[in-house]
């Protein structure tokens, strides 16, 4: 019988899965998500040419994944799958690669679930739904952490006593999945730009900044958790840590009531009080969602300059996310307050989604990132 590899990638707002023929390069087969998780989700299935799309009503990670497993029965029809490719974000201290899932590495991922509640527990229930589903396939983790394990020590650490930073408490990083298959677009296709001094901007629900340079991540927005660098749909992105101090002294809030609102009620929902969903925000003619939007762009602004000082200079920035792929404005707002590192943007090309953007002498892309192949190709080299 013919193999499959099957994908299984679960964001903060999305689901995403992809089947792939269990090959050297592996042709996919059929790819999708669900999208907008929350009260009115939207399952997308790409398969041979063909596209579905279909309202689901209320759906969360777990009705999600029920959803995916149907909806790929035809796909997966006369097919064995021999390895499941799991996105798992926090890898820790401990994950630095790829590994086999056993019940030890479970333990280990598990005590991960406070440093990523949006996703930690959705990336464990899709291994255990999978490997209820496919008792006789390997089933693979691949970290969004492990891009960034080669940081230089000072990218890597807080000034905290050194005993934190063994213990664990460190900037990891995140979005490495798409990070890597960036890098490897650049490699394969533009390799003297690979060479050079690259700002990825992965924008989607949750968003982060790489720094990288020959390659390698240098720096990156992102730090212990999924909540530091850029705001986001719900999450704050980076806050003066007094700010923590003070909603617990002074409004007694607890721990799991300050995790709510920063994971969930913050970032571009908690400041326009519209929504987290930056195309709802875009189509709004409220101020809130201006404001919202223009806190966005000044953000990310800001931290492009901080990575193009830790990189020494800048040869491009890559946009990559849903917002980074689809949205022309955040691109246009966010360049053109760049000019000073030659950063220039030509509006009709950004306008007509175009891949090559910039016409000043920092090159400006727009990317698709594919997780789910990065994941896949080291799902298929474990089955090897
Ligand atoms: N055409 C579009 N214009 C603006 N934003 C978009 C567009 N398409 C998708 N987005 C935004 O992309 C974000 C979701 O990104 P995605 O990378 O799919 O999420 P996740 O982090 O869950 O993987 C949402 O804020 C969504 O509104
Ligand atoms: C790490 C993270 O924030 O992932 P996502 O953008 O998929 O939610
Ligand atoms: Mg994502």
């Amino acid at each position: 019988m013919a193999g499959a590899i099957l994908v299984l990638n679960a964001g903060s707002s999305s689901l995403k899965f992809a089947v792939y023929e269990a090959d050297d390069d592996p042709a996919r087969l059929a790819n999708g998500q669900v999208e907008r998780l929350g009260p009115a989700a939207v399952l997308h299935l790409k398969r041979e040419g063909d596209r579905e799309s279909r309202d689901l009503g209320a759906a969360d990670h777990r009705v999600a994944l029920t959803e995916i497993m149907k909806a790929l029965g035809p796909v997966l029809e006369g097919r064995a799958v021999r390895a499941v490719g799991h996105r798992v974000v926090h890898g820790g201290v401990d994950f630095a690669a790829p590994v086999v899932i056993t019940s030890e590495i479970i333990e280990k991922l598990q005590a991960l679930v406070p440093l990523a509640p949006l996703h930690q527990p959705h990336n464990l229930a899709a291994i255990e739904a999978a490997t209820a589903a496919f008792p006789n396939a390997a089933q693979i983790a691949c970290f969004d952490t492990a891009f960034h394990r080669g940081h230089p020590w000072v990218n890597d650490t807080f000034a905290l006593p050194r005993h934190f930073y063994e213990e664990g408490v460190r900037r990891y990083g995140f979005h490495g999945l798409s990070y890597d298959f960036i890098t490897g677009e650049l490699q394969r296709r533009m390799p003297e730009l690979a060479r050079g001094r690259v700002v990825i901007a992965h924008l989607g629900n949750g968003a982060s900044l790489c720094a990288v340079r020959e390659g390698r991540s240098v720096g990156s927005t992102m730090g212990f958790s999924a909540l530091d660098g850029l705001p986001m749909g719900t999450r704050c992105g980076q806050i003066d840590p007094g700010v923590l101090l003070y909603l617990a002294g002074e409004h007694g809030m607890s721990v799991g009531e300050i995790s709510t609102l920063l994971y969930r009620e913050s970032g571009l929902k908690g400041l326009s009080g519209i929504s987290g969903d930056m195309r709802t925000l875009e189509a709004s003619d409220l101020p809130e969602a201006k404001e919202a939007i223009d806190y966005y762009v000044f953000r990310l602004r800001r931290e492009i300059g901080a990575m193009a000082a830790v990189l020494q200079g800048l040869d491009a920035i890559v946009f990559t996310g849903g917002i980074g792929e689809n949205s022309a404005r955040i691109r246009q707002e966010v360049c053109a307050g760049l000019g000073f590192l030659g950063v220039e943007i030509d509006p009709r090309q950004n306008a007509a989604q175009e891949e090559e953007l910039g016409v000043g002498a920092v090159r400006i892309l727009r990317l698709a990132t594919d997780e789910e192949r990065v994941i896949a190709r080291a799902a298929g080299a474990v089955i090897r």
